[in-house]
């Protein structure tokens, strides 16, 4: 039987068979047991999962032969056989130290990975250490903090619009999340607005295959940018601090759980801008609320108060906006204390079972917008918010 460690990198780690990985994951179950002169050494371990690209077998090597001899002093292990070829390099270079002390080892190994961060691009996403913030996004701060990944878009004087760059970011936010070691993740706004929807910008820079090549660009984006929201594994929860425009709206739909403020208000003004449904909510919304009330929204334009959103089942529950941000993070706190394979195994029996048929709506959804950004009605709506807001 393999030892626990091991068997537990496997589960956890599904880098484990790289020869790094197990001392990392192993001084990580060690480290509520280590010495805080041992710090620098427990950050230098975290640096060396962020690297983004390989250092090679030798440097591997050494990382581990240096890893072993902190923290178990010289080899003393049988050597392994002719044919086991991983541990046999393993053993060779951890041998190789010799009789070097631990200290020195740790020191050496803290060299070699500062040395290492310095000279191979490493990804900024995450730092060190259970609070974990981002440094690497344009238009969102990531941050990782008692079992909550909370995903914040960060353009508020464009009231949080999502750009290109944005939808960029927040797809690979959520694909970082669903693999971090957070028990839920929150998507909420900077500034007065959660979101005001699609950034209308983007329908102006138009590539040389013109505005069809646009169009068809734009249906990839949303479809796999609305594809990560039906697939996220974990419970996902939107914490909308002001009002929510167009896109920010139908993602509603496929939230896990929706706090609002009673300052928020839900807006999707598609046919104004001569635009149909997306993010599924053409799906979601007359199952969620009534076909009539998602007419009302999706058709017509209606904006409805948070009040309103949550007596139509859109929005789990409206607080005061005063005590909107303590009384909501609180609640997510707790939430984030319970059991989080658990917590995945209910969202999935919950959600899987749609899981196929948001993806075909999201499709279909795609493919009509693409038409629609073609369509008079959809050119002259935008040309109009920009050139008032001078743009054009
Ligand atoms: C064909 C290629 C497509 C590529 C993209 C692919 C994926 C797209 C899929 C999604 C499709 C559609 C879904 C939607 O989201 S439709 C909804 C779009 N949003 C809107 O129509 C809202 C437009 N904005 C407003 O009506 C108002 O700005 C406001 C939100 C009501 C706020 O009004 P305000 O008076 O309080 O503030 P204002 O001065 O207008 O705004 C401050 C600055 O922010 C800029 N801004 C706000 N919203 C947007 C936006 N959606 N797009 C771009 N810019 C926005 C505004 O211009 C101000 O900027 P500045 O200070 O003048 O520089």
């Amino acid at each position: 039987m393999a030892p626990l460690a091991w068997r537990l990198a496997q589960r956890w780690c599904p880098s484990s068979l790289q020869v790094i990985s197990f001392p990392v994951l192993q001084l990580h179950l060690n480290r509520t047991a280590m010495r805080a002169s041992q710090k620098d050494f427990e950050n230098a371990m975290n640096q060396v999962k962020l690297l983004k690209k390989d250092p090679g077998n030798e440097v591997k090597l050494k990382l581990y032969a240096l890893y072993k001899q902190a923290t178990e002093g010289p080899c003393n292990m049988p050597k392994p056989g002719v044919f086991d070829l991983i541990n046999k390099a393993k053993w060779g270079a951890w041998n190789a130290l010799g009789s070097l002390p631990k200290e020195t080892a740790r020191q050496n190994y803290v060299d070699l990975v500062s040395s290492l961060s310095s000279s191979l691009e490493s990804s900024s996403q995450v730092e060190p250490g259970t609070d974990r913030k981002s440094t690497g996004y344009e238009t969102l701060m990531v941050t990782s903090e008692d079992g909550i990944t909370k995903i914040m878009l960060n353009r508020p004087t464009k009231k949080n619009a999502l750009n290109v760059e944005m939808y960029h970011e927040i797809m690979h936010a959520l694909k970082a999340a669903s693999k971090d070691d957070s028990a839920i993740t929150v998507l909420t706004g900077n500034g007065d607005y959660y979101s005001s929807g699609n950034d209308l910008t983007n329908f102006t820079d138009i590539p040389p295959g013109g505005v069809e090549e646009k169009a068809k660009n734009g249906a990839i984006l949303l479809r796999e940018f609305v594809g990560c929201f039906i697939d996220f594994p974990k419970p996902l929860i939107a914490v909308v601090n002001g009002p929510a425009v167009g896109i920010s709206v139908t993602l509603l739909g496929l939230f896990d759980a929706v706090y609002a403020s009673d300052r928020a208000t839900f807006h999707t003004p598609f046919s104004h801008l001569g635009q149909s449904p997306e993010g599924c909510s053409s799906y979601t919304f007359p199952k969620i609320m009534s076909p009539a009330k998602a007419t009302e929204m999706l058709v017509f334009g209606k904006k409805l108060t948070a009040g309103e959103a949550c007596a139509q089942g859109l929005v789990t529950e409206v607080f005061p906006d005063s005590t909107f941000q303590k009384e909501v993070w609180t609640r997510l706190k707790a939430f984030a204390k319970l059991p989080p394979n658990a917590m995945r195994i209910s969202k999935e029996i919950i959600r899987n079972r749609e899981k196929e048929k948001l993806h075909a709506v999201n499709a279909e959804e795609c493919s009509v917008l693409q038409g629609r950004w073609l369509s008079d009605e959809c050119m002259n709506a935008v040309v109009s918010f920009l050139s008032r807001k001078s743009k054009l």
